[in-house]
């Protein structure tokens, strides 16, 4: 009897932590995101596959305002975090993209010392009250990027001295250091080795337990092995969207047939 609101409260508990309506996206004159219509889960990760040039990465910016630093492009339609308008004039897109981090192709470390990589997110968001929680932010934001045990007695070494993979893993551990809600990811990989790909793909499948995180990738496998939700972009349009599995086994259009199958792409 006493656990009816308990049940209740499961019952309508959403999992949906971004959404977006009528997304269209322009450069110009030219339309490259056509009427999208999604819901990203919380706690997921989400593939965006397609062709080349399907609009996967303009989508992907659209959601944390990334796209804002391209004059050319226009936005339009409706896209929420937490069902709160994120183009609404009053949303600061850098503490807007403190809350969705991005992960880019290249690593791309600052040209500073490992510890300050990760520490500058929480310093201009004033993370921390002194330098002893800063200590422990980097440390915690190092472990979640699996690269503490390999960095932590050369913290103050410079970020770009490290391997690719592990660049790459401190790209994801400065992300994570502002504590973000979503991590968006454009082909994270395709700069790496096969081991360091494994590694990243290994993070990734960690980071779900606490971040909602969305994936570009040009990789079917890479897809199959990351993601629980897949999506199909083809010529700007979302052609499916559905669980990762059922999108590579039964896809329901043919388009999707035809690029998992090889004979589009
Ligand atoms: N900065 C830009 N200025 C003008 N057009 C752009 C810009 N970025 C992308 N486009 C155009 O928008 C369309 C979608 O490109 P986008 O990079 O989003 O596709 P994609 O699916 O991520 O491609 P790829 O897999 O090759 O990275 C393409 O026609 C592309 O030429």
């Amino acid at each position: 009897m006493f656990d009816t609101p308990k049940r209740e409260a499961a019952v309508t508990k959403t999992d949906i932590k971004m959404s977006a309506r009528n997304c269209q996206v322009f450069y110009g004159d030219n339309q490259a995101i056509k009427d999208v219509d999604v819901d990203i889960d919380d706690k997921t990760v989400t593939a965006f596959i397609g062709p080349s040039g399907c609009g996967k990465s303009t989508f992907l910016r659209c959601l944390n305002r990334m796209n804002d630093t391209i004059p050319i492009c226009r936005v339009e339609g409706t896209i929420t975090l937490d069902g709160e308008d994120i183009y609404d004039p009053k949303v600061d897109p850098v503490q807007l993209r403190a809350k969705v981090g991005m992960v880019f192709q290249k690593p791309n470390p600052f040209p500073k010392s490992i510890y300050d990589n990760i520490a500058y997110g929480p310093r201009i968001h004033g993370l921390a009250r002194s330098r002893a929680e800063l200590d422990d932010i980097v440390e915690k934001s190092l472990r979640r990027g699996a690269l503490w045990d390999e960095v932590k007695d050369r913290l103050h070494e410079p970020g770009t001295g490290l391997s690719g993979g592990q660049q790459q893993r401190l790209c994801i551990a400065r992300a994570v250091a502002t504590e973000p809600e979503v991590l968006l990811m454009d082909e994270p990989c395709s700069a790496l080795d096969p081991i360091a790909t494994a590694q990243v793909e290994e993070l990734i499948d960690e980071l779900k337990q606490n971040f909602s995180v969305v994936i570009v990738t040009h990789s079917m496998q890479q897809a199959a092995r990351v993601s629980q939700k897949t999506a199909f972009f083809h010529l700007g349009n979302l052609v499916e969207y559905g669980e990762t599995g059922q999108i590579f086994t039964n896809p329901r259009d043919p388009r999707t047939e035809s690029y998992i199958t090889g004979r589009i792409g």
